[in-house]
């Protein structure tokens, strides 16, 4: 099946580090586009009927990781959905190989000292990133842009609004359907 797919069947993944816009610029693309939006880290917080924190407290980042996996997996392998992947889901080699094989990848490009303004929104919800200093969530930033280096397109969103990147990711996902399918 996976093969038969034309480019504008595909799914689109937007991956990034945490907090870069993957869940809130994803949904908006899939409004704009009616399609179904789906998000890796609320659907593992359904399954488990628990915030994100709380399920690597109880069952361990391990556990959640493997639900990552078969979650991103089932639906990369489906047609016309809008994925939003948690920010470490690339740190997998499979999870990788799966998205950039059966779907568009969009990264989502945000700078440091652009992300650093919005640690507040964050800290709470993000497992990762407590217990951390600045400067080690500092080094984990940048440790992680190389696992997104692999992707069929990057978005610098620095300064930019929701609604501006999710108009400008639309019109160039409709101009390389134009050109390719
Ligand atoms: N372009 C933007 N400008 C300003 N704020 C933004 C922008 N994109 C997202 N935000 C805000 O940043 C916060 C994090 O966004 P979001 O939850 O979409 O990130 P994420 O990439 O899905 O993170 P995670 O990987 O942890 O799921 C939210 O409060 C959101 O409103
Ligand atoms: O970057 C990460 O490792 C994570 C990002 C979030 O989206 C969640 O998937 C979880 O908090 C782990
Ligand atoms: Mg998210």
């Amino acid at each position: 099946m996976r093969n038969k797919m034309s480019l504008r069947e595909k799914s689109i993944v937007f991956i990034g580090f945490m907090g870069v816009g993957k869940t809130t610029i994803g949904e908006r693309v899939a409004k704009k586009l009616y399609r179904d939006f789906v998000d890796i880290d609320k659907e593992i917080e359904k399954e488990y009927n628990m915030p994100t924190s709380e399920i690597f407290k109880t069952v361990g980042e391990k556990v959640f990781r493997e639900k990552e996996k078969s979650m991103i997996s089932d639906y990369s392998q489906q047609s016309l959905k809008i994925i939003s992947v948690g920010g470490g889901a690339f740190l997998q080699e499979e999870i990788r190989n799966i998205c950039l094989t059966n779907c568009l990848v969009f990264f989502l490009d945000l700078s440091w000292d652009s992300w650093k303004e919005r640690i507040s929104l964050l800290i709470d919800s993000r497992p990762v990133l407590q217990g951390k200093t600045l400067e080690e969530i500092e080094t984990l930033f940048y440790e992680r842009q190389e696992i997104y280096s692999l992707y069929h397109s990057k978005i610098k969103t620095d300064n930019q609004e929701v609604e501006d990147v999710a108009d400008f990711i639309v019109e160039s996902l409709k101009t390389a359907w134009e050109i390719y399918d």
